[in-house]
């Protein structure tokens, strides 16, 4: 198997531990297409089901992908919309889409031999590392910016048994110890930089055409460190090139206007620029300087895209619309796919089919809910006093 960069071409073999070219360009695993199984029959969806697609054998699992795709019945009438579908990444073991990459990353952890893997994360990289990392009785180091990690997801990774170390600082300065840390300690990184942790997430796009049966005209979904948008056109693509389907969707990337690097770039048509500080009640995306920018930027570009951003209060409306009207619990993040949704409205014809990427569950952040929320007094256990209040 083949590793190519991004920028240069230069290509290493898989067989070493690499997560960047020498000349720094992002990497990307090179799939022999020809021999790849066309098994898109809507049938037994699970993320192996795609193993000829994946450079890497099952070593670890906990059942990852199959998720559940919706059809937003009574959100798409209220948007003058025909065909809009949440596909629910929350429903994966750990509760994100991150269990897909790290189904991958961790058995290719396992192939090279190492016994100590190693992760920056606002929290469900973290979460879900911890947890393969413990099905494959390996140890697991994750580093978090400290006080800014939603309650659920620093639970998840303290429970699965990882060393969990705060920063002080973001996101963008834990990777930094980490992409150090893993070079000089020899511990495997399982960020998103390394490319096999996406070729886990491309399965996305495979789902979702096989759960369809089409390909949608546009996938909408938040975008942080910028590495699930690049997989889900890798996955698009190969599915093209391997004459599976005959279109490919529009990739749309929402960030969250606190941080919102590469929307701002793509809107003001300049170069990317990191952002110092990111703020957002959307944790899982508060990310200043995201790793696979050029990978994500390409995505947009080759698909006729957009990138986007959406406010905090936009998030928390898009939250409790999918909750309330359609049953379907997300966190923040995830919400900005439907508040991009609601922001770019004007621009889709409403007969596009539209697929909505929710990426994480509603319950990793319950008090982003309950902040502000008071239950009423309690009632005396009668029936009388239920009716009372009424
Ligand atoms: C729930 C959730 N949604 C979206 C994202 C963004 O994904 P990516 O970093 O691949 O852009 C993340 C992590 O960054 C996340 O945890
Ligand atoms: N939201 C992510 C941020 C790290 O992204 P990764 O895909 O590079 O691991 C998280 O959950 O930590």
């Amino acid at each position: 198997m083949i590793l190519r960069c991004i920028e240069c071409g230069r290509e290493y073999s898989s067989e070493e531990v690499r997560y960047r070219c020498e000349c720094g360009g992002l990497l990307e695993v090179l799939v022999d297409l020809g021999e790849v199984e066309n098994i898109f029959d809507g049938k037994n969806i699970t993320l192996w089901k795609y193993k000829s697609f994946i450079p890497v054998e099952k070593r670890v699992s906990l059942n990852e992908g199959g998720t559940p795709i919706y059809r937003l019945e009574n959100l798409q009438t209220e948007l003058g919309m025909k065909e809009v579908y949440v596909k629910n990444e929350g429903a994966n073991p750990t509760g994100s889409f991150k269990d897909r990459g790290m189904t991958v990353g961790v058995s290719k952890a396992l192939e090279l031999g190492m016994d100590k893997v190693i992760c920056a994360s606002t929290g469900n990289t973290s979460a879900s590392l911890a947890a393969y990392a413990a099905k494959s009785n390996i140890k697991a180091y994750v580093l978090v910016p400290s006080g800014k990690i939603a309650l659920g997801k620093l639970a998840q990774a303290i429970v699965y048994g990882a060393k969990v170390v705060p920063v002080r600082g973001n996101f963008d300065d834990a990777l930094k110890v980490v992409v150090e840390a893993s070079s000089e300690l020899g511990v495997y990184m399982l960020n998103s930089i390394n490319p096999f942790r996406l070729e886990g997430q491309k399965t996305i796009a495979f789902e979702i055409f096989d759960q369809l049966g089409f390909v949608p005209d546009k996938v909408i979904l938040p975008v942080g460190n910028a590495g699930n948008i690049s997989a889900i056109w890798k996955g698009f693509k190969e599915l093209y090139e391997a004459g599976f389907i005959d279109k490919l969707p529009q990739m749309i990337g929402i960030q969250a206007e606190g941080a919102s690097p590469l929307a701002r770039a793509w809107k003001e048509r300049r170069e990317f620029k990191p952002l110092e500080k990111p703020e957002t009640v959307a944790t899982a995306i508060r990310i200043g300087n995201p790793a696979n920018w050029p990978k994500a930027w390409r995505a947009v570009e080759e698909s006729r895209g957009v990138l986007e951003s959406v406010s905090d209060e936009e998030i928390l409306k898009a939250q409790k619309m999918l909750a309330s009207k359609e049953g379907i619990f997300v966190e923040p993040a995830s919400a900005s796919s439907l508040a991009g949704l609601m922001k770019l409205r004007n621009e889709i014809e409403e007969d596009e089919s539209v697929v909505l990427i929710t990426t994480g569950h509603g319950l990793k952040d319950p008090n982003i809910i309950l902040e502000g929320f008071e239950l009423p007094e309690p009632i005396e256990p009668s029936l009388e006093a239920f009716k009372e209040v009424l």
